[in-house]
């Protein structure tokens, strides 16, 4: 079988710290992407909402209109932002997620933007799981009362090194993404993702293990770092999970950049010494990688 990922691969999450001020919080990021540049990662991953503060009041304030793509610089000044740390850096860079308004259709969605080392647009994911959820006493929250959800799948060709799918946060509890990715060929599931002191307790680093074990992949989340002062508080704890569900680096709270080195090895010798991958019942269900799926590549 070939190698999914093609070449050893240096994957940096930062765990930024975020404020209320955008440029301030593009200004931080370029400062964490490019340290984590000369520290030798080739893929450099930002949270969700990493240019605003998390919460439904916020996403219409912070929005951006990224079509037609490319916006202009007063469109999308996050775009431009990420385009040229991109080619400065010479990574691919992953910025985890932007409020995105769309003026064709009036709706907000939370978008993820990857751009490769000549600052080109590669991919974009609009988060299509939204964060509604209601645990009593603990926390309660409605993405759909402002956010609509996007309606595919993301996977993309990072060359030299393989293929990877892009998926935001609440997206990692519906384990048919991972799943599906996994089977198209992707080596790397990245979720940016802000979980909550409630449910990050809970399901943090048993979903991303839970992804990477049934589908026997590399697994990524990126939180921004914790603000008690801030409306939501988030987890933290950026980690990344190895194809054998073993956790290879995982940040604290405060912001912080990990690092883990990707190599196809460690896929090949999991899939060989547990082969589910050639052990599948397609004949007793249905693999649900083929038939109707939307995704882009
Ligand atoms: N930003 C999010 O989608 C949060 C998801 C979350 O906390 C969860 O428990 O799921």
């Amino acid at each position: 079988m070939a190698s999914l990922l093609k070449k050893p691969l240096k994957l940096a999450l930062v765990q930024l710290a975020i404020g209320a001020d955008k440029a301030a919080n593009l200004t931080r990021a370029r400062s964490k992407v490019l340290e984590a540049s000369r520290a030798g990662a080739s893929l450099v991953v930002l949270p969700e909402c990493f240019n605003s503060p998390y919460g439904c009041q916020y996403f219409p304030k912070y929005a951006e209109t990224l079509l037609p793509s490319p916006p202009t610089q007063d469109q999308s000044p996050t775009y431009h932002a990420l385009s040229a740390l991109a080619a400065e850096s010479k990574s691919y860079v992953l910025g985890g997620s932007i409020p995105e308004y769309v003026a064709s259709t009036g709706k907000y969605h939370n978008t993820s933007l990857l751009f490769a080392p000549d600052g080109k647009l590669l991919a974009t994911h609009r988060k299509v799981h939204l964060f509604d959820i209601d645990i009593p006493g603990k926390i309660t929250f409605r993405e759909s009362d402002v956010l609509s959800p996007g309606n595919k799948l993301t996977l993309v060709d990072l060359p030299p090194y393989g293929k990877i799918a892009i998926a935001i946060c609440y997206d990692i509890r519906f384990p048919e993404l991972a799943t599906i990715a996994a089977r198209k060929g992707c080596f790397l599931m990245l979720y940016p993702g802000a979980f909550n002191l409630t449910t990050g307790a809970l399901h943090w680093s048993l979903q991303a293990r839970a992804r990477a074990m049934d589908n026997q992949v590399y697994v990524g989340l990126c939180s921004p770092a914790r603000d008690m002062e801030a409306g939501y508080h988030a987890w933290g704890h950026s980690m990344v999970v190895d194809p054998n569900a073993q956790v290879l680096t995982e940040a604290g709270e405060g912001e912080e950049i990990v690092y883990a080195e990707l190599e196809a090895e460690a896929i090949e010798q999991t899939r060989k010494g547990i082969p589910i991958y050639t052990q599948r019942r397609f004949d007793v269900y249905p693999d649900i990688s083929k038939g109707h799926v939307k995704y882009e590549e």
